[in-house]
């Protein structure tokens, strides 16, 4: 049976939206959400109205009729680590969203706006494969000091989604490949794939990894504490998270915006441009070592793999490793919904949190 679902997913720069009818796509807008309209806002909740009206702007554009729908599935949020799979929206989940109890980022309000909607129509509520997902290795949760745990926190939902791509396009599937798979976003997260399960990825939340379009990634640390040491603790979050990479250095996080600088010869968009491929294919190598060098490919993915001359300056420092394979933008809506589908047709046991 064909059952239509409505797709939410709130990013750190953009909110997606798309309705489905089984695998096909009814209609997907992206809106996006210049750094100023974030700003407005002191907190992620404090962003539900307006992307909640935002999303049923979008449905009532496409004169889309709310009560044709199955489900709603929204992007999963910063969670407790659990297990890849499509979870039903309970009030404990939501309480966990809400307070934010891995921590406060955009897609908390996947589940709740799609709750939200659900509710209204007596239907029922999922997130798929949220950023918590946890397949760390033990050797690679210890972070050096004993008082911290390195965590698995990352673009899960894009990660196992491009995975399968990727098995797909080499004729096999995703438990039996070994990837290094870089999701290139407002945030980046890179990962060791091995037969389907991640078993090191950089804390994309967390101050680790590469820097990005805006966020700081790994910094030095010492330097950074000495630099930081009369700040409170929401300017230091907000300069490694919100306010890093890209913002930091060029005011902006659109790397579309970047390559125009850099079309017009200003020489420090060249740099950070090429810094920042630099570190990412830094990231990529170090999770090379992970897999032993047992690796079927390479899998760049994310808005930023949109851009040609990234994804071929990252690839003059890494196409001797393996084959790369360039999914751009991401199937983070696909996967939802696929999500969704799986357990609306009982192909698959719904989890609970
Ligand atoms: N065609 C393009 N060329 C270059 N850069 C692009 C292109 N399309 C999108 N981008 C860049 O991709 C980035 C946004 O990527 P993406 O949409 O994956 O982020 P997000 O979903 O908001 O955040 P995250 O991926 O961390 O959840 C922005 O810097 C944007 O400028
Ligand atoms: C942690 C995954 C979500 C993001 O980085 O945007």
């Amino acid at each position: 049976m064909n059952f239509e679902t409505l797709v939410i997913n709130p990013g750190s720069t953009s909110t997606k939206v798309a309705v489905y009818r089984g695998d096909e796509k009814l209609f997907q807008e992206e809106l996006s959400h210049p750094m100023a309209e974030i700003e407005a806002y002191k907190s992620i909740s404090d962003q539900f109205d307006f992307r909640t009206k935002a999303i049923l702007k979008v449905i009532e554009d496409n004169n889309y009729d709310l009560t044709s729908l199955s489900a709603v599935v929204g992007r999963g949020g910063l969670l407790r680590p659990i297990e890849s799979g499509t979870y039903d929206v309970t009030e404990k989940l939501k309480e966990d969203l809400r307070i934010g109890v891995s921590g406060q980022h955009a897609c908390n309000l996947g589940g709740l706006i799609a709750d939200e909607i659900a509710q209204q129509y007596g239907i029922p509520a999922y997130i798929v494969d949220p950023v918590v997902v946890d397949e760390m290795k033990a050797i690679a949760r210890v972070s050096g000091t004993k008082i911290i745990e390195r965590t698995s926190v990352f673009h899960a939902l894009n990660h196992k989604a491009v995975g399968r791509i990727a098995a797909r396009e080499q004729g096999t599937t995703y438990d039996k490949r070994n990837y290094v798979i870089a999701h290139l976003g407002g945030g980046v997260s890179v990962a060791a794939h091995e037969q389907g399960k991640v078993i090191d990825v950089n804390n994309a939340l967390g101050g680790e990894g590469p820097f990005s379009a805006e966020r700081a990634g790994g910094v030095p640390v010492y330097d950074f504490i000495q630099a930081t040491k009369n700040w409170d603790e929401e300017k230091i979050y907000k300069t490694l998270i919100g306010k890093g990479g890209l913002v930091s250095y060029l005011g902006t996080n659109d790397l579309r915006e970047v390559e125009k600088l850099m079309a017009g010869g200003d020489d420090k968009a060249q740099l950070i441009f090429e810094a920042m491929a630099y570190q990412i294919a830094k990231e990529i190598g170090a999770n090379a070592a992970s897999l032993k060098g047992k690796i079927d490919g390479l899998v760049l993915t994310g808005g930023l793999s949109r851009s040609e001359k990234f994804v071929k300056e990252i690839s003059g420092y890494i196409d001797w490793i393996a084959p790369i394979i360039v999914v751009p933008g991401e199937d983070e809506m696909g996967a939802l919904n696929q999500g969704a589908q799986r357990v609306l047709a009982k192909k698959e046991d719904v989890k609970h949190y």
